[in-house]
C-alpha cells in the first residue's frame, strides 16, 4: 500500500510509476536522486525476479495469473491483461496521490500494455497523469518498434501529457564505442532529470509559486509533451539561453511552435531584473502557439553558480500542419507572429515580483537568506545525500 507521509501536509502527494523493465530501471536509478519527501516511487513489474531486486520501497507485482510472475513475453496484450487482473491495487495506488507521473519503455509486453491501462485508471479517477516513455533502438526491429507506436498511440488517449524520448536519437550522441549497458545507463540519466525536474517543478516553493494547479492547467492540453533546462552561461544572450532550453536533442523532433501551454521554472540570484524575468515570458510566448498558456515560476536561489536556470515543459504539442492551419484561421494571414504578449503573461505574476523587489529595496533585512536554506542550485540533483530544500515562502518550514 502506498504511504505517503509528506513533512508538508499541504504539499501535493506525487506517485511515480515505473512500469516494466526499463521503467523499473529508471525508477531504480531516480531513487538516487534527492527528491523532495512528497514523492513515492512505486515499481510496477510482471516479472518477479527483476522487482524483487528493486531499490524501490513500494514494489508491485502486477498480473500473477496472468504471466507467473515470468514477465509479459514481448506481448503488449499480455501486459494490460496483468495490469487488469492487478486493477483493485493500482487503483488505490493511483488513488492516493495528487499527480502521477509514469515512465516504462515501449515496445516489450509490461510496459506497453500496462502503462496505457493505468493512464486509463488515472483519467478514470481524474488524477493528472504524464509519462515519460522511451521508444526502442532501430536495431531491437521493426516489430518492437511498431508495437511502441501502437503503445503511445494508446496512451496518448489517456495521459495528459506524454514525453517521448527515443532510445535511437540518445544512441546518437553517445560514443559509438559505447556498451549497451552503458547506452541505457545514460539514456535513463535523461530519463531521471525529466523526471527529477518535474517533481521537483511542483514540490518547490518558490519567490513566485507553481502549484498543482497551475500544473494541471498546462498539461490539460493533452497531447505530447517536452521539457529542457538550461542554464545561462556567463555572458549569454537571455534568448539563447531559452532557445537552448528548448531544443534538448536527446527528446523527440517535436514543433515547438505548436505548444498550447508551458510551464517554466526559473531559478535565479537576487539579482534578476524585473526586465529579464518579463523577457522570458516574451521569448516563450513567441517561441510558442498563440495564446499558449505559459505560466513561470521563479525561486531565488543566493548561490547559484550561474546568472539563471531554466527548465521548460511545453505541452498540447500537436501536430506542425494542424498547427499553421489553425496559426493562419486565427489570423486571416499566412505567417503568424505571436502578438500582444503582456496580455497573456501573467500580470499578477508580475506584481508578485515587482512587489517583492519594491520590499526589498526598502527593507533588506526581508530577503536576507540564510545559507543552509538553500541547496545545491541546480533544477534536477542527482546526489542522494542532498535535501532537497525550499525556498522563501514556505511557511511550514
Ligand atoms: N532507456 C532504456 N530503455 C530500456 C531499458 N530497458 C529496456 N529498454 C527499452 O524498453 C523496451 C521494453 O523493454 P522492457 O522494459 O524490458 O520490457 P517490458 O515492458 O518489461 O516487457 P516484457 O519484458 O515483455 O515483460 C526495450 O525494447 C528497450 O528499447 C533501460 O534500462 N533503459
Amino acid at each position: 500500500m502506498l504511504d505517503i507521509k509528506p513533512k508538508h501536509p499541504q504539499a501535493p502527494c506525487i506517485a511515480v510509476f515505473g512500469v516494466g523493465g526499463c521503467g523499473c530501471n529508471t525508477i531504480n536509478q531516480l531513487s538516487q536522486s534527492s527528491l523532495s519527501d512528497n514523492v513515492v516511487l512505486i515499481a510496477v513489474n510482471t516479472d518477479a525476479q527483476s522487482l524483487a531486486v528493486s531499490a524501490c520501497s513500494s514494489r508491485l507485482q502486477i498480473g500473477t495469473e496472468v504471466t507467473k510472475g515470468l514477465g509479459a513475453g514481448a506481448d503488449p496484450q499480455k501486459g494490460y491483461a496483468a495490469a487488469q487482473e492487478s486493477e483493485e491495487q493500482l487503483r488505490e495506488h493511483i488513488q492516493q496521490a495528487d499527480v502521477i507521473f509514469i515512465t516504462g519503455g515501449m515496445g516489450g509486453g509490461t510496459g506497453t500494455g500496462a502503462v496505457p491501462f493505468i493512464a486509463s485508471l488515472a483519467a478514470e479517477l481524474n488524477k493528472p497523469l504524464v509519462a515519460v516513455v522511451t521508444t526502442p533502438f532501430s536495431f531491437e526491429g521493426l516489430q518492437r518498434n511498431q508495437l511502441a507506436k501502437e503503445g503511445i498511440d494508446n496512451l496518448m488517449q489517456h495521459a495528459s501529457a506524454v514525453i517521448v524520448l527515443p532510445n535511437d536519437k540518445l544512441a546518437k550522441t553517445l560514443d559509438k564505442k559505447i556498451t549497451l549497458v552503458n547506452a541505457f545507463f545514460e539514456s535513463n540519466r535523461i530519463l531521471q532529470d525529466v523526471l527529477a525536474g518535474l517533481t521537483t517543478i511542483i514540490s518547490q516553493s518558490g519567490l513566485i509559486n507553481i502549484d498543482l494547479n497551475d500544473f494541471i492547467t498546462v498539461v490539460s492540453h493533452r497531447g505530447r509533451a517536452a521539457m529542457g533546462v538550461a542554464r545561462q552561461a556567463a555572458d549569454e544572450e537571455l534568448q539563447h539561453t531559452i532557445n537552448k532550453s528548448l531544443k534538448n536533442p536527446l527528446l523527440e523532433d517535436i514543433d515547438l511552435t505548436s505548444a498550447k501551454g508551458a510551464i517554466v521554472s526559473v531559478m535565479a540570484t537576487e539579482q534578476i531584473e524585473l526586465s529579464q524575468y518579463h523577457k522570458i515570458g516574451e521569448i516563450l510566448q513567441q517561441a510558442l502557439a498563440d495564446k499558449a498558456v505559459v505560466i513561470i515560476g521563479l525561486t531565488i536561489v543566493p548561490e547559484l553558480e550561474s546568472e539563471l536556470e531554466l527548465m521548460v515543459i511545453a505541452t498540447g504539442i500537436g501536430d506542425k500542419e494542424a498547427n499553421k492551419e489553425e496559426k493562419e484561421a486565427a489570423s486571416g494571414i499566412g505567417d503568424t507572429v505571436a502578438s500582444n504578449t503582456d496580455e497573456r503573461f501573467g500580470q499578477s505574476e508580475l506584481l508578485n515580483l515587482h512587489d517583492f523587489l519594491a520590499e526589498k529595496s526598502q527593507n533588506p533585512q526581508t530577503t536576507s537568506y540564510s545559507s543552509s536554506e538553500f541547496d545545491t542550485p541546480t533544477i534536477t540533483r542527482r546526489s542522494p545525500n542532498r535535501v532537497f530544500k525550499r525556498c522563501l515562502n514556505d511557511g511550514a518550514a
